[in-house]
């Protein structure tokens, strides 16, 4: 089994991969863009463009030599080619450039949809819970361009390489010396990758403070907090604790940015060395009388375009150091995945009926990071057929107790048992078919009122009769007479006819989606009334008792959670969870007349509406 704690490591968690494989995975990349002829034709772009940037120059020199020479012929088709092969540079500079941002734009959507898919693959919800993780995925959300960039830069090295042999080859011609200079673009281009690797360490380290500053500022725009803000007259406070984090994570990107610079610019010293005794020796040369006019021509333009396209290398090879250590997270990811559903390896069939129930021995479970154990040794029966309370203080772990039953996190110790098949071998997709629930922080599912309770059952999400029914068992059914548009309407406001729906009423529309599944083997119901009504809490109650007879029949498990206890005594087990451990089990009558922390807490709040 892999061990959870080391799905994602402390630190920076994303190891640089062998070349190989980062090349596959840009390869991988430029393909998503589904267009193999597009990419065709920028290669053949960036070749034209490349032959016609050494037209040029030898053209430029034709043009120096005839007219020097008085050969107007000569010195004509000498322009007209320079002017020819002046058009095709720029014409297929324009193509290989539009080209690319196509390609990019393409390619990023879909990396995008591939980040958040192989995150939805992970089974577990472990890496979510963790803000390193989410670091990563942010800067993979926009890892489509960097990753097209880099294979595009690969062609464009190709081809400022072969410009630079030109130039060699074409500065050898006026003076073997003069072959030395392109050479000492080497630090220069090496330093550069150096460079990139600055800005790629503060765009990590900055990061979280990036993420804290979007959160601050995201709740601005957010109507709950917009009253909260209002009320607390918090809005500076937390304006200014956003612009602090902002200014925190562009200091830390100066930061990177001004090291990168400083490796960069030691590596042009040499090459600016080399580019001012190549003028020299070039000026040198003609006052000796061993080189034309049109070779001082040259060579300044060839050495001027030298300055340029070395430092197109160097920005060239940034741009593919950014795109491979996007690779390397991508990998990271994919590796993360693969690891993650390594630890849903399990494939036997759940029962269809349940006879024994739940077993769990010895679970303990620490959240990954964090230093205390929430689950110590917890040793629990939940009975075949039985309505179960689990209550607590809060904090006590009841619903990290859910997580573990429904397969979000594995325990890591201990067993959880199915009928006496350990959880962790059942194949978690046919489990998770056999469970419904609602948790805490339940989602509001903006879409058609159909399909926001019809998504707890997608086979039949369109299924007007099974979402009705689903609204009855959650004692919801009077809220589709109030929505204008029956089950068609758009609730919520991401919709501009959109139903904007109450605190209780989007918590009904949960306890719905959960109520679409016929016979679960466990329903999970976390504080499915904390938002409602005492009214609406008792007639959801009495539905609940349906519920339960229904999912009892195939000796389902309904399991609450609840501060509730006027829910929480109609129980037929009452488990109180106290620390991580068990503190007692029994029915409301047993824990009523023992002096545990069940009887306390029950006396405090019957006193409280007394
Ligand atoms: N993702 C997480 N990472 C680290 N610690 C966590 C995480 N989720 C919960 N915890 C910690 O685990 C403990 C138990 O949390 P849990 O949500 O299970 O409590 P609970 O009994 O359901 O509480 P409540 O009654 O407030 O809902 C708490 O101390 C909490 O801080």
């Amino acid at each position: 089994m892999v061990d959870k704690h080391q799905l994602i490591p402390d630190g920076d968690p994303v190891p640089q991969v062998p070349l190989r494989r980062r090349l596959a995975i840009l390869r991988a990349a430029v393909l998503r863009g589904g267009r193999p002829g597009r990419m065709r034709t920028a290669v053949l772009m960036i070749v034209l463009v490349t032959l016609a940037g050494a037209a040029i120059s030898l053209a430029v020199k034709g043009m120096v030599d005839g007219a020097a020479d008085g050969s107007w012929g000569y010195a004509l088709t000498a322009a007209g080619i320079a002017a020819f092969a002046f058009g095709v540079n720029a014409a297929c500079g324009r193509v290989y450039n539009d080209a690319h941002d196509a390609l990019a734009a393409t390619v990023g959507a879909r990396i995008n949809t591939d980040t958040v898919r192989l995150t939805n693959e992970m089974p577990g919800t472990d890496h979510l819970e963790r803000p390193e993780y989410a670091d990563q995925i942010a800067l993979l959300r926009t890892g489509g361009g960097p990753l097209v960039r880099a294979a595009f830069s690969i062609a464009d090295l190709a081809s400022l390489a072969f410009r630079i042999l030109i130039a060699v080859a074409l500065l050898g011609w006026v003076h073997p010396l003069l072959m030395i200079v392109p050479l000492l673009a080497v630090p220069a281009v090496l330093l550069a990758g150096k460079a990139q690797s600055h800005i790629e360490d503060a765009a990590v380290t900055s990061a979280e403070r990036v993420r804290t500053a979007d959160h601050l500022h995201g709740l601005f725009t957010h109507p709950t907090a917009a009253m909260e803000m209002r009320i607390f007259d918090c809005a500076d406070a937390l304006d200014r604790r956003s612009d602090e984090a902002w200014r925190d994570a562009a200091a830390l990107k100066l930061r990177g940015a001004v090291r990168a610079a400083a490796v960069g610019a030691a590596g042009w010293v040499l090459l600016v060395g080399g580019y001012t005794g190549g003028l020299l020796l070039v000026v040198a040369e003609a006052r000796a009388g061993r080189a034309s006019a049109g070779d001082i021509l040259m060579a300044a333009q060839v050495l001027i375009q030298l300055r340029g396209n070395v430092s197109a290398m160097a920005a060239t090879t940034r741009q593919v150091g950014a795109g491979l250590r996007m690779a390397d997270r991508y990998a990271w990811l994919a590796d993360r995945a693969e690891a993650a559903k390594a630890q849903y390896a399990g494939t036997a069939e759940p029962p269809d009926v349940l006879r024994d129930g739940i077993r769990l021995s010895g679970v303990h479970f620490t959240y990954p990071g964090a230093p205390q154990p929430t689950l110590d040794g917890v040793d629990l029966h939940l009975p075949a057929g039985r309505t179960v309370a689990i209550v607590g203080v809060n904090g006590a772990g009841k619903t990290t107790l859910v997580k573990l039953l429904c397969g979000f996190h594995r325990p890591d110790a201990g067993r959880i048992e199915v009928d006496g098949t350990d959880l962790a071998d059942l194949g978690i997709a046919a489990w998770r078919a056999r469970l419904s629930g609602t948790f805490q922080g339940f989602l509001r599912l903006e879409a058609t009122a159909q399909h926001s309770v019809g998504a707890g059952r997608p086979a039949v999400m369109d299924d007007a009769a099974e979402v009705g029914e689903a609204l009855a068992r959650a004692d919801a059914e009077h809220l589709l007479a109030r929505w204008p548009d029956g089950l068609a309407t758009p609730l919520g406001r991401t919709y501009r006819e959109g139903e904007e729906l109450s605190g209780g009423q989007w918590q009904k529309v949960a306890v719905a989606r959960a109520m679409m599944h016929p016979q679960p083997l466990l329903l999970v119901l976390d504080e499915p009334t904390a938002a409602l009504d005492p009214i609406a809490e008792h007639a959801l109650y009495e539905r609940y008792v349906g519920a339960a007879a229904r999912v009892r029949e195939n000796g389902g498990i309904v399991l609450l959670v609840s501060h509730r206890f006027s829910s929480v005594r109609m129980a037929d087990l009452i488990v109180v969870l106290n620390a991580g451990g068990i503190e007692d089990v029994g029915s409301h009558d047993d824990l009523i007349g023992r002096p545990g922390s069940y009887a306390r807490m029950f006396r405090k709040q019957a006193a409280a509406f007394a």
